[in-house]
């Protein structure tokens, strides 16, 4: 089956194609959703800092107005990307996704990280290059480790102060210098929580635009310790059992998806499919 959604690096000049407006407060949507006909957006006098093209949806181009500042269209208001991931159209979610990576990337690099000039946009290719020192900057992708540990029928959850009240999830953190993925989890689950794992296993990855994460799920049996949170970082952590676990994160996380799969497994149930 052709995907729906493929991204591409697309000719500005050409007229024509969808269009989405990013600014401070999200996507511009009105009745039909966040696709707007490109030339008609356009011409609604939106304060543009740089367009770019980004895809094919459905075989149509799909471009980027990422604003300046906040604006107004009649008729429209704004929506942020946390509120199409949580539900609505996931294709379109991904598209939404993409577009603020390279609307927030080529806005943090519209100077050059080395010589402080302007950056301009390479030609057909997803970069901004610095033509006084030749530096390139690709758009910037941060891994970030996230693991379900489990001790038979009970899995290890925490609680950010971050995040909504009630819910708890899996441990995650970003990954440093001069470590894998492995490494990043033994040290996380040390720092967080103060325990050992072992049996460390890759379940999948999902991007996570938020702003630019790429989540590297695992499973991980508990190997030794006791629970002690770490102090601003987790408000709280506890073992909880399968048959009685408190809220959970959004249905469309890979935290979501470690948990409801480790449920499932134990359980004898369906297995759910990992979202993109
Ligand atoms: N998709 C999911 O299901 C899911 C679930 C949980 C967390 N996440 C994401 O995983 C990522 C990491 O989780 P965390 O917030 O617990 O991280 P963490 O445990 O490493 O702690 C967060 C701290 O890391 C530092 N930090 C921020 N950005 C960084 C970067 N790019 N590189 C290195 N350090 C950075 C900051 O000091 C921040 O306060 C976040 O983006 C979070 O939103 C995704
Ligand atoms: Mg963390
Ligand atoms: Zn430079």
């Amino acid at each position: 089956m052709t995907p729906r959604w493929t991204t591409a690096v697309l000719d500005t000049e050409l007229l024509g194609g969808w269009a989405v407006a990013r600014g401070p407060d999200g996507f511009l949507i009105d009745g039909n959703g966040p696709l707007f006909p490109r030339e008609w957006l356009k011409r609604q006098e939106l304060p543009v800092l740089a367009e770019h093209g980004i895809g094919h949806l459905d075989g149509e181009p799909v471009y980027l107005l990422e604003l300046e500042c906040p604006a107004q269209v009649e008729g429209c208001h704004w929506q942020g990307l946390r509120a199409f991931m949580l539900e609505g159209d996931h294709t379109l979610y991904r598209v939404l996704a993409y577009a603020a990576q390279i609307g927030t990337w080529a806005r943090e690099h519209r100077y050059c990280g080395s010589c402080a000039r302007l950056m301009v946009q390479v030609p057909r290719e997803r970069a901004m290059h610095c033509v006084v020192c030749e530096m390139r900057s690709y758009p910037r992708i941060s891994p970030s480790m996230i693991v379900l540990i489990t001790r038979g029928d009970e899995v290890l959850l925490a609680r950010s102060p971050r995040f909504v009240a009630g819910v708890y999830s899996t441990l995650a953190g970003f990954a440093e210098p001069g470590e894998s993925a492995e490494e990043c989890l033994v040290r996380e689950v040390r720092e967080e929580v103060q325990l050992e794992v072992r049996n460390i296993q890759y379940m999948g990855s999902q991007c996570w635009p938020f702003p630019h994460s790429m989540m590297l799920g695992f499973h991980a049996e508990y190997a030794g310790g006791d629970i002690v949170p770490q102090a601003d970082e987790i408000e709280d952590a506890q073992w909880f059992n399968v048959h009685r676990l408190p809220p959970l994160p959004a249905s469309r996380s890979i935290a979501r998806y470690l948990i409801d799969l480790y449920v499932a497994r134990r359980l004898g149930l369906a297995e759910p499919v990992l979202p993109g």
